[in-house]
């Protein structure tokens, strides 16, 4: 190429329009050869001073020092430059307003200095007068902005007697500076969501590694691991366990793990919702029936128990099992056998339990809601499952577990800023962890950020009054639904009161009273857990 200065002086006005377009051309080139900003804003510099002789190009930013006290006074340096030796480089260090870079900076108005010995403010701190040409040299400065605000300065040294006019250099450097703050823009984000994906990978593969990770579990709080190694001490056993917690603190995942953690591994393993059950067809499911047993009894069905044969039945909600079938419950534990609903003949069955409530069955006990006798085979090997507010370091993990699985499903790709983490470690979860899941589904489906901040997270917590537990599953809901007519003479059918029998307030005043607990809070009216939840949904508040 030509040297500058020759080229500087001799062109006409096409010339000098070319060299714009070729400078411009080149520049696009490289961004989109590579990311690294440093090389296309070295390169950028050089040809300003060789295409169209607009030297010693720096460009300045504001220094970012993190560990500088609030409130400590802003500086900026030059990270790039073409023409400077390191030492200059080096001096070229700015306080806020101060010279002519400083000022720039300080009121992100450009500067244009005709002639830097005339200008008092002008520093030459970076180049010494004497290395400049003995001529007339003009300084311009423009700042750098990212959001309207200045984060830099792009300044250079421009020899007055030149035929091209002020305005045009100004005009192509106007241009410069924009795409150098949306190149650093970039740049910036791109390094913050490297910086996210790489701190939720550590999280993601610390919370692999764990041994809970083994049966899906997400946690290493020691909490957890202390529930999970419970478990893993009596899996090996025929013990029934029982799993006591709130509401979604992933009791039917570690029943799984049990199963999962037992040599019966390989056989099927049958859940039950009891809560989700109408007292009437509660025999029938669970112990099957035989030809004839009822009305419409066409054929012969095997129950749970027997579908569960060799394997492990997971009895959910085991408080809301009618009395009546809490002892046929307990004869099939301690016997191992069980009579089809209308039939004769006694069936052989080898299955291990796992039951579950978030009721107090010892108060249900104590009340005669509860035998005691099953009671005391069911109370063996209790297991407590830790609140997710018990376990407040698992939400991290948990979180992003969450958006990664949501993300998947809706192929969406949303992540969390560090301070909507924090805000979610804040809440309280009286949902616990089917709470936290439900939120960021919601979250992943509904937001339109990319990057989801705490105020934008605030938007999907719920009000902390008024915090329902999740619903029973959907086919068993249905199940739940279905009028109450029963198929066999069943000895303690409940009374069914009408579905209007309790007002919106009454119900929701009595969740308030007690903490969205929805058993307690039934309970409290005397009704029972699904007439409860019955009556919710009728009045539209689930
Ligand atoms: N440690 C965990 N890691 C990942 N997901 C979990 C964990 N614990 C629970 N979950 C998820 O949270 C939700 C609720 O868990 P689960 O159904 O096992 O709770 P629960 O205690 O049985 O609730 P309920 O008493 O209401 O039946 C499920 O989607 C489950 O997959």
């Amino acid at each position: 190429m030509p040297s500058p200065s020759s080229t500087a002086r001799s062109h006409s006005p096409t010339d000098w329009h070319a060299q714009e377009l070729l400078l411009m051309r080149e520049v696009m080139r490289l961004i989109g050869r590579s990311l690294a900003p440093g090389l296309v804003l070295r390169e950028m510099l050089h040809l300003m001073s060789e295409l169209l002789g607009l030297n010693r190009g720096r460009i300045v930013l504001v220094d970012d020092a993190p560990s500088s006290p609030a409130g400590a006074p802003r500086t900026a340096s030059i990270q790039h430059a073409y023409g400077l030796t390191q030492a200059e480089v080096q001096r070229g260090r700015y306080a806020w307003g101060e010279g002519i870079t400083g000022r720039v900076l300080a009121t992100g108005q450009p500067a244009i200095v005709q002639d830097i010995d005339a200008e008092p403010l002008f520093l030459a701190r970076a180049v010494a007068r004497h290395q400049l040409p003995p001529e007339t040299v003009a300084f311009i400065a423009l700042p750098i902005e990212v959001n309207n605000a200045p984060i830099g300065v792009l300044a250079c040294h421009r020899i007055r007697s030149r035929q091209r006019h002020l305005n045009d250099d100004l005009a192509v450097l106007r241009v410069l500076a924009t795409l150098v703050g949306q190149l650093l823009q970039l740049e910036a984000l791109v390094a913050e969501q490297t910086r996210q994906l790489q701190a939720r990978n550590a999280v993601l593969a610390n919370a692999l590694n764990t041994k809970s990770a083994r049966y899906g579990l997400i946690g290493s709080s020691p909490p957890l691991l202390q529930a999970l190694s419970e478990l893993e001490r009596v899996s090996q056993t025929q013990a029934t366990v029982l799993l006591l917690g709130q509401s979604g603190t992933g009791k039917e995942l570690f029943a799984r793990a049990v199963h999962l953690a037992s040599g019966r591994r390989d056989r099927p393993f049958i859940k039950v919702n009891c809560s989700a059950i109408p007292d009437a067809l509660f025999e029938s499911e669970l112990f099957g029936y035989e030809k004839g047993a009822f009305t419409g009894a066409s054929t012969a069905r095997a129950g749970w128990f027997e579908q569960a044969d060799s394997g492990t039945i997971f009895l959910d909600e085991i408080g809301e099992l009618p009395l009546a079938l809490q002892s046929k419950l307990l004869r099939t534990l301690q016997e191992g056998t069980l009579v089809r609903l209308g039939g004769q003949r006694e069936v052989k069955v080898n299955v291990r339990l796992v039951a579950a409530t978030h009721r107090d069955l010892a108060a249900d006990v104590e009340a005669g809601r509860f035998r005691q006798d099953l009671y005391y085979r069911l109370h063996v090997i209790p297991i407590h499952l830790p609140s997710l507010a018990e376990r407040r370091e698992d939400i991290r993990a948990l979180a992003l577990h969450f958006v990664s699985r949501a993300n998947q499903a809706h192929q969406r790709n949303v992540n969390l800023s560090p301070d909507a983490l924090a805000r979610l470690e804040e809440h309280p979860w009286p949902g616990n962890i089917r709470e936290l899941g439900n939120v960021i589904e919601r979250l992943v489906l509904l937001t339109n950020d990319t990057l989801v901040t705490r105020g934008e997270l605030d938007r999907f917590l719920p009000a902390a009054a008024v915090v329902l537990p999740p619903a029973p599953a959907p086919v068993q809901q249905i199940q739940a639904e279905m009028p109450s007519t029963p198929i066999a003479a069943a000895p303690l059918v409940r009374d069914y009161a009408s579905a209007q029998s309790h007002s919106v307030q009454v119900l929701q005043a009595a969740l308030v009273e007690h903490h969205g607990n929805q058993s307690r809070a039934a309970q409290s009216l005397g009704l029972t857990l699904r007439q409860f939840a019955y009556r919710l949904r009728k009045a539209g508040l689930k």
